[in-house]
């Protein structure tokens, strides 16, 4: 159990309805189609995008059937002194319109995400740019850390090897796992892998803090 689902538990309320949180969440998905449709579309096209989005958008605020029963998957939650926390990470919140809708698995010392990456990821052509290459890694990396390490393992040391490019528009998966662990520090590696072509190579190093650990 993860330190934000004990702590909801204790809370007294929701710091907003259910309805709210899934209206975030489906705010910043039309923002994602907003920013693929916007870099992706010209003239008519651009300008029937942005009025899809938008009536979606009015259509959500009126309370429309589309929301019923959604659940969000990153609702806020109170810390441990009661205030609210709302999850901003780039590459993991589902409120976050940078982050990608991806799935995350965890298994022993291993985390992976599946994701295909729109547009708005474009490095070269067709590819994904080098640095969120880098983003994705890091990311996956401290996932599979954090599941290993005590306390809150903070990036050291990232290094990445760009084997061939990283394509959009195509299931990604985005593996890292721990090597070792040595007191507060802990070593990790991973991968982007698209079919069964491995794109790019990460190792790096975390390092717990001395107060967390
Ligand atoms: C979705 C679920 C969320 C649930 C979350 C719940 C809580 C989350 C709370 C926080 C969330 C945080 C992150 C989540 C988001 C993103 C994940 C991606 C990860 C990141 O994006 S994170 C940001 C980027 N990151 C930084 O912003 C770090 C800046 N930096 C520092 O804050 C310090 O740098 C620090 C603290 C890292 C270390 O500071 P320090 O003072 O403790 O380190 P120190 O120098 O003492 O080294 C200790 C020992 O490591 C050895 N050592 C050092 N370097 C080495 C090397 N290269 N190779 C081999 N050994 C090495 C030394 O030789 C010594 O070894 P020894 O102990 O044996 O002497």
């Amino acid at each position: 159990m993860t330190e934000s689902e004990t702590l909801s538990l204790e809370a007294p309320a929701l710091p907003e309805s259910p309805q709210d949180s899934a209206l975030a969440e489906f705010a910043a998905a039309a923002c994602r189609r907003l920013a693929g449709g916007i870099l992706g579309t010209t003239g008519s096209g651009l300008r029937a995008v942005i009025e899809a989005e938008v009536r979606a958008l009015q259509a959500a605020l009126g309370d429309s059937a589309e929301l019923h029963g959604v659940a969000a998957k990153h609702p806020p939650r109170f810390d441990r002194r009661g205030r609210v926390q709302v999850l901003t990470n780039p590459v993991m919140s589902h409120r976050n319109p940078l982050a990608p809708p991806l799935v995350h698995h965890h298994d022993g010392d291993e985390s992976e995400f599946r994701v295909t990456l729109p547009l708005q990821y474009q490095g070269p052509r067709n590819s994904l740019h080098g640095g969120y290459v880098a983003v994705l890694l890091d990311d996956v990396l401290w996932h599979a850390v954090r599941q290993m390490a005590a306390g809150v393992s903070f990036t050291r040391e990232l290094t990445i090897t760009y084997e061939r490019p990283v394509p959009l528009f195509e299931e990604l998966r985005i593996i890292g796992r721990v090597t070792t662990i040595e007191g507060r520090k802990t070593f990790a590696e991973g991968e982007i892998i698209a079919g069964e072509a491995v794109c790019a190579r990460a190792r790096g190093l975390w390092i717990s803090p001395k107060s967390s650990a």
